[in-house]
């Protein structure tokens, strides 16, 4: 089983003529979990991910991976996957054909090939060429390349983008295997709530620079404010209470909707009413709200 290393970006700036795509970023991504990078779209992270993988050379700063520069890995194939481009693959090859030129290539043995198709879910469209493929078949085919070496690290750029439901189900299952299996698992997303479910730490950066990193739960904490959902039997009672609490609230169709309250201070105020409680539980898209205070107004989100 291969092992994950870290990753690591010290410093790393990229300037295209007056564009500051990337500024003087420094992060680490831990090997055993999957990070998602996140950005509005045009935030400097497929900048970023080309740096690490010997793409772009950086104004400044570097990029390394185990300590190693891209370029200096002995057998990149075998140390990184990566897929920062569905569409780049020959429409009339293949899907076989491709990876096992790939394969051949690099040394790898043609045994992964089905391997890997396997692994994606491929293995009966194996021998369709591509040009016939879905978004999400060609996702698929990505990961698969990306996979070709068995490599300890997975750098995979908006790899849920194009995946219909099963697909997403799929990649998210296959994503957290990747990190109990112990290897370093990088996603890149423009969207916190398409990756919110398949990632354990965040990196966000905007117009070019690190706003915030740390595991998901610390988006729960920064930024929005607490919301809560809950309901009753009798929503008129569970309304006449919050407001003689003076609470903040609105009604929504799934109930409603506390702001800056924690559910256990709103479970206390419809007790002491005497009001039954239908459901109560923290909003999940508060993430999504700290994720735009984040990253400012006019991300496209
Ligand atoms: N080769 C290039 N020449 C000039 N400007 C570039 C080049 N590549 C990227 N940029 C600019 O750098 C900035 C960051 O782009 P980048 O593609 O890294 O962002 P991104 O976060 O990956 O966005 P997206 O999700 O839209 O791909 C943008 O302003 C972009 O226009």
């Amino acid at each position: 089983m291969p092992t994950g290393v870290p990753i690591e970006f010290a410093g790393v700036t990229k300037r295209f003529g007056p564009v500051a795509a990337v500024s003087d970023l420094s992060f680490r991504v831990e090997p055993g979990r999957v990070t998602g990078f996140l950005g509005p779209n045009g935030a400097g992270k497929t900048t970023t991910l080309r740096m690490l993988l010997g793409l772009v050379t950086p104004t400044a700063g570097s990029a390394t991976i185990g300590g190693v520069r891209y370029r200096d890995l002995l057998s990149p194939l075998s140390s990184v996957g990566s897929a920062l481009e569905a569409a780049s693959f020959h429409p009339g090859r293949t899907a076989r054909d491709h990876l096992g030129v790939y394969a051949k290539a690099a040394r790898i043995d043609p045994k992964q090939v089905p391997i890997v198709l396997d692994t994606v879910g491929l293995t009966e469209h194996a021998a369709r060429r591509v040009g016939g493929y879905s978004l999400g078949m060609r996702q698929r085919l990505g990961l698969a390349f990306a996979l070709l070496g068995d490599p300890g690290v997975l750098v995979l750029d908006e790899p849920i983008n194009g995946l219909d439901p099963e697909g997403i189900k799929w990649i998210r299952g296959f994503l957290r295997q990747l990190a109990v299996e112990g290897r370093t698992v990088l996603i890149s997303s423009h969207l916190l709530s398409e990756v919110q479910q398949s990632v354990d730490e965040v990196v966000i950066i905007a117009r070019g620079t690190l706003v915030h990193r740390g595991p998901l739960s610390s988006l729960e904490i920064e930024g929005a404010a607490t919301k809560v959902i809950v309901d009753s039997p009798n929503r008129d009672q569970l309304v006449a209470a919050l407001g003689a609490a003076s609470a903040t609230f609105e009604e929504a169709r799934a109930g409603i909707l506390v702001t800056g309250l924690e559910p256990g201070q709103v479970g206390h105020i419809a007790f002491a009413a005497g009001v039954e409680v239908s459901s109560l539980h923290r909003q999940k898209s508060g993430l999504e709200d700290s994720f735009l205070a984040l990253v400012g107004e006019g991300g496209s989100l």
